[in-house]
């Protein structure tokens, strides 16, 4: 049996896409459960690794095929049912670990939202294409107040399941999006029943051919904060920008660098899936300190006991 704790520690993968980046551990025979305590404590950027979540892959049964589950969990320990840049992020940690070739087409991989097959794009540098699967959009508006310097504004935003639910709101120009503040997420009334990333949209149009549309998107994400890019939330925009604008190929620019989008449609029914196209890159190769993991699986001191030990110190 294999696993990613070994006698010097815990061994893992730190990596992103396109800025929104992760924790890998490969445990192919289901050794390592995350515990939120430690994914809470791997994610801080202060006194961990550093990191929007962390992303356990386990070999899995998907759909008939040898293929592996995306275990992911967010910074702040909840679970998501999916993750467009981790699952392309993923892919590449088990080719870079060598447990897939890299001339394997299509890795199998399973989310909490059901299959999501990832395919290398042909052509040198890792750049991964994900099936996207289902996207369904609510009648209902939602409004979100969005604040902008001194400026609260309100505005009507558009709930889409990628699998984890987001709201899109478009502010206007490019200038709205960088201007807005994401310290906090913006306001949702009303409120999701299981929360939601909210990206904020704007600059919507033609892109660098007439079939091709273009936005700039940024993210707060539901268990994150602000982060650099979010795969599921650039599809949401796409599908949100393309309910006005009939393109079915988006450029998405995000903080993090440039997502690519491709809405499917079948003539009668509709949008039938989506695709998401972007990189994946390893930043290092890591071993995380035994002593370290067991002090992040233990639960805080109370305060009065922290206390009690400074005085008795002193
Ligand atoms: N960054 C991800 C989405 C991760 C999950 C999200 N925070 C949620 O809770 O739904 C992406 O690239 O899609």
């Amino acid at each position: 049996m294999t696993s990613p704790l070994r006698a010097d520690g815990l061994h893992a993968v730190k990596a992103h896409g396109t800025g929104n980046d992760f924790v890998v551990v490969v445990d192919p025979d289901d050794t390592w459960p995350l515990d939120p305590a430690v994914v809470r404590a791997l994610c801080d950027r202060r006194t961990g690794v550093g990191a929007d979540g962390v992303i356990r892959a386990v070999r899995a049964d998907v759909e008939g095929r040898d293929g592996w589950f995306m275990d992911h969990v967010n910074a702040d320990g909840s679970l998501a049912e999916m993750c467009g840049n981790g699952v392309r992020v993923l892919a590449h940690g088990l080719v870079d670990a060598g447990l897939v070739p890299a001339d394997a087409g299509e890795v199998p991989v399973l989310s909490r939202a059901g299959a999501r097959p990832v395919r290398l794009v042909a052509g040198g540098y890792p750049v991964y294409a994900v099936d996207m699967g289902p996207v369904t959009v609510a009648d209902d508006v939602v409004a979100v107040t969005v604040r902008q310097g001194e400026r609260v504004r309100r505005l009507p935003g558009l709930a889409v399941d990628v699998g984890n639910p987001h709201v899109v709101v478009d502010v206007g120009a490019a200038a709205d999006v960088l201007d807005a503040d994401l310290t906090v997420r913006p306001g949702l009334e009303p409120e999701p029943s299981h929360g939601a990333n909210v990206e904020l949209i704007g600059a919507v149009g033609r892109g660098e051919d007439p079939h091709t549309g273009y936005l700039r998107m940024r993210v707060h994400e539901r268990g994150v904060g602000e982060t650099l890019s979010c795969g599921t939330g650039a599809v949401a925009a796409a599908v949100a920008a393309a309910s006005r604008h009939a393109h079915r190929r988006w450029t998405v620019d995000v903080p993090g660098g440039r997502l690519r989008v491709r809405l499917r449609h079948r003539e009668g029914v509709g949008l039938v899936g989506s695709e998401l196209a972007g990189p994946a890159t390893v930043v290092a190769r890591l071993v995380v300190d035994h002593g370290w993991l067991a002090r992040a699986q233990e639960p805080a001191p109370a305060q009065d006991e922290t206390e009690r030990e400074t005085t008795s110190t002193r």
